[in-house]
């Protein structure tokens, strides 16, 4: 499915400069489980957990900002679907006055696993379904994230519930 970016996109207008991100999820189909990831820097957000992505710089398009973001940070190649938005189809608010893109994605079939950069202490897969978290993993809300993408996450485990229900009906 192609990225699409809402009519608000503010990528190429914003100040500071706008945020991409991707939720990796094991499946698009029938996801449960989340790709988190906790910052190396800045020392105020050393620890926390988030979405990988970064910066869409000056006249990039988000989605060619994401693909270069996530090639950089985690070395892997993406497949994409839904975007992922507040209720009203904006993107979010986020750390220091900035807005973020996320979109759902997993892993494309002959790319390499995500890997470790200097930019993230850890790499966590965590659970989305309750029943993935009886296989020892943590639920995503037990984890530290970032405080601004607590409602994100929440979305996100809402959305892969409605796909879940989907595809067992
Ligand atoms: N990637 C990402 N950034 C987030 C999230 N939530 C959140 O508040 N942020 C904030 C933290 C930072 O202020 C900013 C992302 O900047 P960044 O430093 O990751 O961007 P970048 O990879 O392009 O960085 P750099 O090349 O300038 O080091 O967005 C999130 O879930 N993912």
């Amino acid at each position: 499915m192609p990225l699409s970016t809402p009519s608000s996109d503010p990528s190429q207008t914003s100040t500071p400069r706008p945020i991409v991100a991707a939720a990796i999820v094991d499946s698009l189909d029938f996801p449960t489980r989340l790709l988190c990831a906790s910052r190396a820097y800045p020392a105020e957000l050393r620890g926390q957990f988030e979405l990988p992505g970064g910066k869409v710089e000056l006249g990039e398009a988000p989605r060619d900002a994401l693909v270069r973001e996530i090639r950089e940070e985690l070395g892997c190649v993406l497949t994409y679907g839904h975007e992922v938005t507040t209720q009203d189809g904006l993107w979010w608010p986020i750390h220091a006055g900035r807005r973020m893109g996320v979109w759902l994605a997993e892993r494309t079939q002959d790319s390499p696993e995500p890997s470790l950069s200097e930019n993230h202490l850890e790499l966590v897969w965590a659970a989305l379904d309750p029943a993935t978290a009886a296989d020892g993993l943590p639920t995503v809300d037990a984890l530290p994230w970032i405080v601004h993408d607590r409602p994100i996450v929440e979305r996100i485990v809402a959305f892969a519930a409605d796909l879940r229900n989907k595809r067992k009906s």
